[in-house]
């Protein structure tokens, strides 16, 4: 089927600067491996939905995650020169690096040790990550008032008639993945998908208790290093009643069928977290890949100009065999695509944009390789979901990975 983004071979030279700084970070840093992708069946977890109450944003998380310890082989974002750079010793790094920061105005030795101290830096942030999240979350359900608390519990009613169709087919017996592609009649770049998801109300609601919430007192932990002002909806409480559910029953009957090859028939964990930009604050996010299997983003509006994603091949294609394709994203609708799939989102010009970004995880996958710095992972106890690993010998036990 013919994707319907826009081919950046065919538009004028206005991202060059940007695809050239990546196609050199990636170059440098291009030594990945394919992960072998195996699926065996994987031990469900069953949930129903939930009544609409609010005692469901804190029942006792279902499931403990763990870390990958793999700290010394990490993925980092160095903002101000966008690039993404692996760090694995000084030594390492000033090899890899140092000729490329060069070129990109980092040339004293003092903005050199300011890069490393850096990256040290989020190393440690990485590796408290998961007890300073748990103590967040035990702030928040002490002294945050949610405003519309009916939302922490997925309803049909918030879900989009055309989403609730395409599940429905997904789940019959006889359904097929040629059948599913035939219903979604969009794929806006190769294997990424399009289809509204949620009711335009539901959308407005979330993001005003969103606003609230960044407007109360209450401890905010950040998504990533890549984006400052998004919100992590695991320690607002949204995991259980909602995320755990809409995964469960509905987006892993669709994963199996598009992405049998990327674990999407096993996904067992998630992250989910809501990403804003804004004139005065992030504009755009640089070109990456995500530490999930299946990344559903779902763009909640709110009124902005440009501010397109764009999108090109999985990792381990390198950069200069790769066209990027451009992909418009309209409220209420998701685009489901591949984690390993590079992608970033380009600037906006005016107003403000709101994504729902569900980053889903199948341990069975990442416990082979860790999809962020490709070894097996070493792994450490985490909180809730943590990183999405699991330990084999206690398929309940979740394990997380710093490199997040
Ligand atoms: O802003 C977007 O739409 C993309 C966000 C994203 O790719 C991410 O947070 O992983
Ligand atoms: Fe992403």
């Amino acid at each position: 089927k013919k994707h319907t983004g826009k081919n950046w071979i065919s538009l004028a030279g206005r991202f060059s600067f940007r695809v050239q700084s990546i196609v050199i970070a990636f170059n440098t840093l291009h030594a990945s491996n394919v992960s072998g992708c195996l699926f065996q069946p994987c031990d469900k977890l069953t949930h129903s939905l939930c009544p609409p109450s609010y005692w469901v944003r804190w029942p006792a998380p279902c499931r403990q995650g763990k870390t990958n310890i793999n700290s010394d082989s990490s993925v980092f974002l160095l903002k101000k020169y966008k690039l993404h750079v692996r760090f694995v010793s000084e030594q390492q790094f000033r090899l890899d690096y140092e000729p490329l920061l060069r070129t990109l105005s980092c040339d004293t030795e003092q903005q050199f040790t300011e890069v490393l101290n850096e990256i040290l830096q989020e190393v440690d942030r990485r590796r408290r990550f998961s007890a300073t999240s748990a103590e967040r979350s035990a702030v928040i359900k002490d002294i945050y008032q949610p405003l519309h608390p009916q939302l922490y519990c997925l309803q049909e009613s918030y879900l989009a008639p055309k989403f609730k169709k395409i599940i429905e087919y997904c789940q019959r017996s006889d359904a097929s993945q040629q059948g599913l592609l035939d219903l979604l009649e969009e794929e806006a770049a190769p294997r990424v998908y399009r289809f509204p998801v949620f009711e335009r109300g539901f959308c407005e609601q979330l993001m005003e208790e969103l606003e609230n919430f960044e407007q109360s007192s209450a401890p905010k932990g950040r998504p990533n290093t890549m984006n400052h002002y998004g919100i992590l909806l695991n320690e607002l409480g949204f995991d259980e009643g909602f995320f755990t559910p809409l995964r469960e029953q509905y987006l892993r009957p669709l994963t199996s069928l598009l992405y049998p090859d990327w674990g999407g028939r096993c996904l067992d964990s998630h992250k989910a977290f809501v990403v804003k930009y804004d004139m005065n604050e992030d504009l755009d996010l640089s070109y990456h890949y995500d530490n999930a299997e299946v990344t559903l983003n779902v763009s909640l509006g709110k009124d902005f100009t440009d501010g397109n994603l764009y999108f090109g091949d999985i990792r381990q294609i390198p950069l200069c065999e790769t066209e990027c394709v451009e992909v418009e994203h309209r409220m209420t609708e998701g685009l489901l695509h591949r984690g390993q799939h590079m992608h970033g989102a380009l600037p906006i010009s005016s107003g403000q944009r709101w994504n729902l970004i569900i980053w889903m995880r199948a341990s069975q996958e990442r416990n082979k390789l860790c999809p962020m710095c490709d070894r097996k992972p070493t792994l450490v106890e985490g909180m809730g979901f943590a990183d999405g690993f699991t330990k084999h010998s206690d398929a309940s036990t979740l394990v997380s990975c710093v490199l997040t």
